[in-house]
């Protein structure tokens, strides 16, 4: 794990953004990749290692509406398929939030229609990390509530930053939403499953 962290830090935070696929120059040419569908999720994948770095970068609190969820399942996808991936580190390109969780207005004063699609892209983004073959590391750099504590808990590990300012925790009751049954039981009452 400590591997994969110094190599999250060699990888850097130095990711160009708005490119599809685009290759490094000359020497690290084939070795590592980096790609992003709507520059919300940014991905830099090196071959060498099989470490993806993958960066929410939605600003200013990264957070999870239909289109980053969207994108984050897609990311995930290609990143399932590239036989070289082994593990994934997810962290924020913001400097002290990781996500503010789920974005509240996709689910206040919307339609029924839209409301069922959101959830359905939770539901996605929660099976790909929680369902992931990649050995997934949660790289919490920041604030990381609701679901932001709910994709940490969606990965294998978990490393927090040093810093008593940040908190992490499921919070949504306060907001009056429960979290859903396939969730409670799955990830949070693991026993009833064994
Ligand atoms: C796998 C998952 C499966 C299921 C999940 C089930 C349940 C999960 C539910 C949730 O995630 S509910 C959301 C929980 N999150 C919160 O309660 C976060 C609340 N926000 C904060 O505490 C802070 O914003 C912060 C993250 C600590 C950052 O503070 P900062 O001072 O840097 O920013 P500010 O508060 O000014 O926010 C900027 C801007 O963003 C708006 N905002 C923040 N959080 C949300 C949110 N969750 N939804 C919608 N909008 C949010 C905030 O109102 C500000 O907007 P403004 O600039 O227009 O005022």
């Amino acid at each position: 794990m400590a591997a994969l962290l110094k190599q999250s830090a060699r990888l850097g935070l130095s990711g160009r953004h708005g490119q599809v696929f685009c290759r490094l120059p000359w020497a690290l040419s084939f070795q590592r990749y980096m790609f992003n569908a709507n520059k919300k999720i940014l991905v830099e994948m090196d071959k060498s290692t099989g470490v993806a770095l993958m960066k929410m970068a939605n600003p200013p609190v990264n957070l999870l509406n239909l289109e980053t969820l969207t994108e984050f399942a897609i990311s995930m996808e290609k990143l399932e398929l590239d036989k070289d991936c082994k593990g994934l580190i997810l962290t924020s390109s913001l400097s002290k939030v990781f996500t503010a969780g789920l974005d509240i207005m996709e689910m206040c004063g919307k339609s029924p229609e839209h409301v069922t699609e959101f959830w359905r892209a939770v539901q996605e983004m929660w099976l790909k990390l929680y369902g992931s073959n990649l050995v997934t590391i949660a790289a919490i750099n920041g604030f990381s509530p609701g679901a932001g504590c709910l994709m940490a808990l969606a990965c294998d590990y978990r490393i927090m930053a040093d810093n008593v300012k940040y908190s992490i925790g499921l919070n949504e009751t306060q907001l009056g939403i429960v979290a859903p049954f396939w969730l409670v039981t799955r990830e949070l009452r693991p026993s009833l499953f064994s």
